[in-house]
């Protein structure tokens, strides 16, 4: 069991302890197959349900990587049977370490994908494409910015016997898209949805009555099983799923006039590398490196 799949289970674990404190056994345990369904559950002793939790994704390797200057997650997904590797928002500061992991697990990168024009950090796509040959580069036709493939909702990005389908969701900026895996067991979803929270508006083509349809068009349409794993968090929240950002997205939650209005007065200071980031990754994070 990885990592993230050791921390995504302690907010299901604290969930099923909540409802089993309050006496509720058996609603317990429908929450716990609910948000988890798909992943090996199994009976321990007589005080009920632990679980036994092994990968999401049927047979993918999967890692969730963090960079924590920009709080930026990238994540690498892998066909153990062909080898073939997709990474999804790399980070130019940590290029090498993903480099690293990527030759140490035998893997061939054969995509990295931006889930749109990132405006905190400068993306790694275009030095991956220098330091490992036959890498492709690859964002949304709308994003403005150059890469390899350009894709458009509805494409998939296939890695040996899996695949990644584009889903259009605009609204923090025009080219954000979100990714889900061909079962729909994990959505990657940039910053349009953030775990209890989502990307601002307030700059590059934000508009939040757009991202507001994007999100509940595109992503809370997924199964509530299916996992949410963001480009940043800034809070040490590693993963949640569809279920819970339905249920306690605290913006997301509310009515469309009540979110444009939360939207507006976020009040938040513009990221620190914006006037670096956005021209350099219009490039493929190649300007000026
Ligand atoms: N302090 C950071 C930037 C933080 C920030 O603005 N994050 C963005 C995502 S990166 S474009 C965002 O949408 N945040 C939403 C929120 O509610 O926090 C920096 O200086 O880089
Ligand atoms: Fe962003």
């Amino acid at each position: 069991m990885n990592s993230a799949v050791l921390k995504g289970l302690k907010p299901a674990v604290a969930y099923v302890l909540r409802l089993r404190a309050a006496g509720d056994s058996r609603k317990a345990l429908d929450g716990f197959t609910q948000l988890y369904r798909g992943w090996n559950l199994q009976k321990v002793g007589e005080r009920g349900y632990s679980a036994r939790m092994e990968h999401a994704g049927g047979g993918v390797i999967f890692r969730q990587l963090f960079e924590p200057v920009s709080c930026t997650y990238t994540y690498l997904l892998a066909d153990p049977g062909s080898k073939e590797a997709v990474l999804i928002d790399p980070v130019l500061e940590t290029v090498d370490r993903d480099v690293k992991l990527i030759d140490e697990l035998g893997l061939k990168l054969k995509v990295a994908v931006n889930t749109h024009c990132h405006a905190d950090h400068i993306t790694g796509t275009g030095l991956l494409k220098k330091k490992l040959y036959g890498t492709k580069s690859a964002i949304s036709r709308h994003s403005g910015a150059k890469a390899d493939i350009m894709l458009s909702d509805g494409d998939s990005i296939t890695f040996g016997k899996h695949c990644l389908n584009v889903r259009n969701t605009p609204g923090h900026t025009d080219g954000c898209v979100t990714l889900v895996t061909g079962d729909q067991s994990m959505a990657f979803t940039g910053d349009a949805l953030l775990i209890r929270g989502c990307g601002r508006t307030d700059f590059q083509q934000g508009c939040s009555k757009t991202l507001y349809n994007s999100v509940h068009t595109q992503i809370f349409s997924l199964p509530g099983h299916c996992l949410i794993y963001p480009a940043h968090d800034y809070k040490g929240q590693t993963v949640s799923t569809v279920y819970e950002e339905k249920k306690f997205n605290p913006r997301l939650t509310k009515s469309l006039e009540e979110f444009v209005k939360i939207m507006a007065n976020l009040n938040l200071p513009k990221p620190a590398k914006i006037d670096v980031a956005v021209p350099a990754n219009l490039v493929c994070g190649l300007h000026d490196v």
